[in-house]
């Protein structure tokens, strides 16, 4: 039997089709949700994506703020930019686009974000906050992927989550969601061997290791449910995700295609967390 595809790109513009009454409704309350993403450098992988966030925004009607930096600007300069958008009543969320130059200290940059807006969810008040089963902000990649499963009325509660990558972004985030959602979790990683071992026992495997081909048919369970995060290029330019598509597919019960599956999602969660902190603030009168 051949698994039933999760097809994020259809769930994330549903979504988009949901918020823009979300939004109208908020304007009509004297709010206009903003977001300011900062991009610095000119990564052409870093652009295109910075693009395809404004435009997201655009769509709903957020209102959105680029602020672009060279290369080489200070970090002094983007710490001082991040100060005035914390107490800028018209931004209620703040994305610095990563990687950073290596002159740039990443955790200096996102621990100055008020945690309030920060709506990528990783300043350590809001790793703290999932840690703790509170209310924050849950890193876009790992609340699309609980997403994706909420909309196929996945029960979570006692199944076995296997997590191949231990990332900030992705693997511990994710780790924790679910076991907040009373999952038995085991996270996994290069040093875990045999890792078939492991991916074979899993209900449901996230990959998330950056590694083409890293999963075949052979390393999981028939009718598990399989989330691909990876992202590569393949040879010919191709994007393609850590698992082997055309094999797993033939096995699993669910698998997410690379491209149109978590990618998407992520991008729309960037859109949820936004509208949330911009609800957060004006119910505070900030
Ligand atoms: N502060 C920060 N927050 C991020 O969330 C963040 C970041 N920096 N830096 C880079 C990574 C990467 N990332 C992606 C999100 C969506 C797609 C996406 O929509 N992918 C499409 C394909 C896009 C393509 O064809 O290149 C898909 O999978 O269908 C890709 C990559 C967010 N990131």
């Amino acid at each position: 039997m051949s698994a039933q595809l999760i097809n994020g790109k259809a769930i994330a513009a549903e979504k988009r089709k949901a918020m823009i009454a979300q939004v109208e409704l908020m304007k009509q309350k004297g709010t206009t949700p903003g977001l300011a993403v900062l991009l610095i450098g000119n990564h052409p992988a870093s652009v295109s994506y910075v693009k395809g966030k404004v435009s997201d925004c655009q769509e709903v009607g957020i209102h959105s703020q680029l602020i672009r930096l060279p290369g080489d600007v200070a970090e002094a300069e983007l710490l001082n930019q991040i100060t005035k958008l914390n107490v800028d009543r018209r931004i209620h969320a703040i994305l610095v686009q990563l990687p950073l130059p290596s002159h740039i200290s990443e955790q200096k940059v996102v621990q100055a974000i008020r945690p309030e807006k920060d709506v990528d969810g990783f300043h350590p008040v809001n790793i703290g906050r999932i840690v703790t089963g509170q209310p924050g902000f849950v890193s876009c990649t790992p609340a699309g992927i609980l997403e994706m499963l909420r909309t196929i009325h996945l029960p979570i509660a006692g199944k076995h989550v296997v997590i191949v990558g231990r990332s900030n972004i992705v693997g511990k985030p994710v780790s924790l969601l679910f076991l907040n959602r009373d999952a038995t979790v085991t996270v996994c990683h290069s040093k875990s061997k045999p890792l078939s071992l492991y991916t074979k026992q899993a209900d449901i495997l996230i990959v998330a290791a950056g590694k083409a081909s890293l999963i075949h048919a052979d390393d999981i369970k028939p009718g598990a449910v399989v989330i691909d995060v990876g992202m590569n290029r393949n040879a010919r330019g191709k994007l393609v995700g850590d698992v082997a598509f055309d094999e797993v597919k033939e096995k699993a019960g669910y698998l997410t295609p690379v491209p149109g599956g978590v990618g998407p999602m992520t991008r729309v969660m960037l859109l949820e967390n936004t509208l949330t902190a911009a609800m957060r603030q004006m119910e505070k009168g900030l």
